[in-house]
C-alpha cells in the first residue's frame, strides 16, 4: 500500500513511527514536509521518501492529511488536481467532511480521522467518519492504518468527532498536565527530581494496569484506595473542595467547542 503524507510533524511522525514498528515498509511512505531538519530526521528513522511541498504527488492508494487546520485549505486546494483514486484521510481538529471535499474539488472518498500520540507506541485510540462517498474498501483501508496504531472508534455524525477530539485527541495532555502535577507534589514532600519521577510514573502506569485488568470499574478502585479516616480520603476531599472533576468536564468541553468553532471559522467560504 503506497501512502502519502501530507505534514510530517508530532501527529504524523506518532502515526508513521507506530506503522514502521507494525512492519510498513519506509519505501512505500512519502512525506511532503517544507522543514529540512524534519525530512532529514523523517529519513533517517524510517528510510521513507521525502519531498517539499510543491512536489508532485505520485499515484498513492490513501493521502494523509497531517497539517495544522488553518494549513489545511491551501494543502486541499493545491492536491485537489493531484489525488487520482487515493482514499483521503484528515486528521486535522475541526475540519468536517462536507468543507474537506469542498477544498478537494468534489472528492468524495474521505475519512475523516482524530488519532492521538499514544499511536507512536501503537497504544493509540482514533476516532473515524466516513464520508458519504467512501467504499466499504476504503473504510477497511482506513481501519487497517487505524488498527495498526491502536484501537478505532467508529461514528456517524460530525459533533460525535468533536467529542473524541475532546476526549481522546487531547487527552494525552490532560494525563501528561496531571502526571507534572503529581511529580511537583512528590518534589514539594522533598524527593529529588529522579526520584519524583519514578514515583509518579510507576503510580500511573500501575494504576492503569490494575484498572485495565479489574472487573471493577475506576471508581470501586478508587474506594479499595480510600480508607474510611484514612489519608486518600483527605485527598480526595480536597478534590472535591476544588471541583477538580467539575474541571475537567467543561475543560473538555471547551475542548469539544474549540474544535466545532474550528469547523465553522475555517469551512466558511470567503464569499460568504
Ligand atoms: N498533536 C496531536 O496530539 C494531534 C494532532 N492532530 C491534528 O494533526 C494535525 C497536525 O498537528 P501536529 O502534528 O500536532 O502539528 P505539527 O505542527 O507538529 O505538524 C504539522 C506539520 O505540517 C508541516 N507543514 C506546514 N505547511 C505544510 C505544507 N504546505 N505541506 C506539507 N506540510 C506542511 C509543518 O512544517 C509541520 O511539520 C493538526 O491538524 C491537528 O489538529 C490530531 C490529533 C492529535
Ligand atoms: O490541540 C489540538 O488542536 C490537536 C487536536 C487534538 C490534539 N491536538
Amino acid at each position: 500500500m503506497k501512502l502519502t503524507f501530507i505534514g510530517g510533524g508530532n501527529m504524523a511522525i506518532a502515526i508513521l513511527g507506530g506503522l514502521m514498528q507494525r512492519g510498513y515498509r519506509g519505501q512505500d511512505v512519502l512525506v511532503i514536509e517544507p522543514d529540512a531538519d524534519k525530512r532529514q530526521q523523517l529519513q533517517q528513522d524510517w528510510q521513507v521518501n521525502v519531498a517539499e511541498p510543491g512536489t508532485a504527488i505520485p499515484a498513492s492508494d490513501i493521502i494523509v492529511l497531517a497539517v495544522k487546520p488553518q494549513q489545511m485549505r491551501g494543502v486541499a486546494e493545491a492536491l485537489a488536481p493531484q489525488i487520482g483514486s487515493a482514499l483521503v484521510i484528515s486528521i486535522a481538529a475541526g475540519i468536517k467532511l462536507e468543507t474537506l471535499g469542498r477544498w478537494l474539488g468534489g472528492h468524495g472518498r474521505l475519512v475523516r480521522v482524530m488519532p492521538n500520540t499514544p499511536a507512536l507506541v501503537q497504544a493509540g485510540i482514533s476516532g473515524a467518519l466516513a464520508s458519504a462517498g467512501a467504499t466499504d474498501a476504503d473504510r477497511r483501508q482506513a481501519e487497517a492504518i487505524l488498527a495498526a496504531i491502536g484501537d478505532v472508534v467508529w461514528v456517524d455524525k460530525e459533533s460525535e468527532l468533536d467529542g473524541i477530539t475532546a476526549i481522546s485527541g487531547s487527552g494525552p495532555a490532560y494525563v501528561f498536565y496531571f502526571i507534572e502535577a503529581l511529580q511537583a507534589a512528590a518534589r514539594a514532600q522533598g524527593f529529588n527530581q529522579d526520584t519524583a519521577r519514578k514515583l509518579a510514573y510507576q503510580t500511573f502506569a500501575g494504576a492503569i494496569k490494575l484498572a485495565m485488568n479489574s472487573s471493577d470499574d475506576a471508581e470501586t478502585l478508587r474506594h479499595k484506595v480510600t480508607s474510611k479516616g484514612g489519608t486518600t480520603e483527605r485527598a480526595i476531599n480536597a478534590l472535591e473542595t476544588s471541583q477538580v472533576r467539575a474541571t475537567i468536564i467543561a475543560a473538555a468541553s471547551a475542548a469539544a467547542a474549540r474544535s466545532r468553532e474550528l469547523g465553522e471559522e475555517l469551512g466558511r467560504d470567503p464569499q460568504e
